[in-house]
């Protein structure tokens, strides 16, 4: 029997997102996910898809990424779908950070461990968690390959132009000072399916696609190669997001320091799990605010425009880097789901071949879907992003190539 089964794990801050898939179809056995790592009330949620047996919750304190890992094991085995199985063919793993080193999925190796490692410091809420999930994963089976897929990957056909920051170059090279990019997985994916839906060859169109999840980036996609990304050197850079500001002006941290009297941790803190919409209005869920919207809360209003704004002008500024917009491609949990999101991002840019037709875009739905007028110059489309998937497919392509 050949194995073609594939675990991806995508271990965030405090969570732990995880998919079992078999490979021969792409079909899913097992999903589940492990939230509030650390705290008491941590919540394992794990659902096995094989027999329509239903979720099984449990809350209870899980105290680290190793921990949670060993809980999803026990899970997964309940199910006879354990890390034990022989038809398990490798472990994918979700790597924000990969610097300049990683532009390809990756067969981990000490070299590798040690490079994710050294990275620490450009993504201190991302890598750890990711490397502990890679060294829990290699001690419960160190016979399997352990993939890792790099969020930065798709980023580094960036050019010079828009991968470098205006500051001393060498300064820069020496602390490695450049603009990286995130969410690559994702908004690969979706260029490439942005694409299908159109009926073109993705080395043909040039896409807009805005990945709004709680982290949220924009990227500019031109045949296919990836030309400029809104998040930089760590992933709060760019657009607003649910709890980090995005763009501003750097002096905003000196100034914190001198005269708000802050330390770096602080400001850290601030700017990137007290700001963006929960900074700005204290909810972070896009539902909160579309409700507080309608019941008329001035703040939420405020900070949905303010989210908006930034948005908009990232549209037009791909659109300036492409010359040329086949199509604008909505994904992640506020893109897929927020119709008023979408129609306010694109309202008024008529003149710029850009519109949203209503009927469109209120319709629900998990498949590609095309929400711009029948004959627009320019696609709108919500393409719904499958990172996991993503992260399976290179991971199986990589080990059925290297067996
Ligand atoms: N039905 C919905 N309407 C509006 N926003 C939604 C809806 N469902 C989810 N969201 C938004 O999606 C966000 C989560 O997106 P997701 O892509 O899952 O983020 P992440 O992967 O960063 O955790 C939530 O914070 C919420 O703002
Ligand atoms: C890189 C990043 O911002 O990831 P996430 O949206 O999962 O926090
Ligand atoms: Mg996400």
């Amino acid at each position: 029997m050949s194995s073609s089964r594939v675990l991806v794990l995508n271990s965030g801050s405090s969570s732990v997102k995880y998919q079992l898939l078999d490979m021969r179809d792409s079909s899913r056995l097992a999903v589940g996910l492990v939230e509030r790592i650390g705290e008491e009330t941590s919540r394992l949620k794990h659902t096995p898809l094989t027999d329509g047996g239903g979720s099984r919750e449990w809350t209870g304190p899980i105290a680290d990424h190793e921990a949670a890992l060993k809980a999803v094991a026990e899970e997964l085995a309940k199910d006879g779908l354990g890390l034990d199985s022989p038809e398990l063919a490798a472990i994918g793993h979700r790597v924000v950070h990969g610097g300049q080193s990683f532009t390809e999925p990756t067969v981990v190796d000490d070299a590798v461990l040690a490079e994710i490692e050294r990275l620490i410091p450009v993504a201190p809420l991302h890598n750890p968690a990711n490397l502990t999930g890679i060294r829990t994963a290699q001690a419960l089976r160190p016979d399997l390959p352990q993939v890792a897929v790099f969020d930065t990957a798709f980023h580094t056909t960036m050019p010079e132009s828009a991968a470098r920051y205006a500051i001393d170059v060498e300064t820069a090279d020496a602390y490695r000072v450049r603009r990286y990019g995130f969410h690559g997985t994702s908004h690969a994916y979706v260029a490439r399916a942005t694409a299908e839906l159109l009926g073109r060859a993705p080395e043909e169109v040039n896409v807009i696609v805005l990945h709004l999840g709680n982290g949220a980036s924009a990227s500019a996609v031109e045949n296919g190669r990836c030309v400029d990304t809104s998040m930089g050197l760590t992933p709060l850079e760019g657009l607003v997001m649910g709890t980090r500001s995005g763009d501003m002006d750097p002096a905003v941290i000196f100034h914190l320091m001198r005269v708000g009297g802050m330390s770096t941790d602080e400001i850290d803190t601030l700017l990137n799990k007290k700001s963006g919409l929960i900074g700005l209005c204290g909810d972070n869920d896009m539902r909160e605010i579309r409700r507080r919207i309608d019941e008329g809360d001035e703040r939420a209003k405020l900070a949905f425009d303010i989210y908006i704004h930034r948005l908009k002008k990232y549209i037009g500024a791909y659109y300036a880097v492409l010359g040329r917009v086949d199509a604008v491609a909505f994904t992640a949990g506020v893109g897929e789901n927020a119709a008023p999101v979408r129609e306010a991002a694109v309202a008024g840019l008529e003149g710029l071949g850009l519109a949203v037709d209503d009927a469109r875009n209120a319709v629900r739905s998990d498949e590609p879907r095309l929400i711009s007028p029948a004959g627009a110059r320019v696609a709108v489309a919500v393409v719904p992003t499958d990172e996991e998937l993503e992260i399976a497919t290179q991971t199986y392509a990589l080990v059925v190539k290297n067996i």
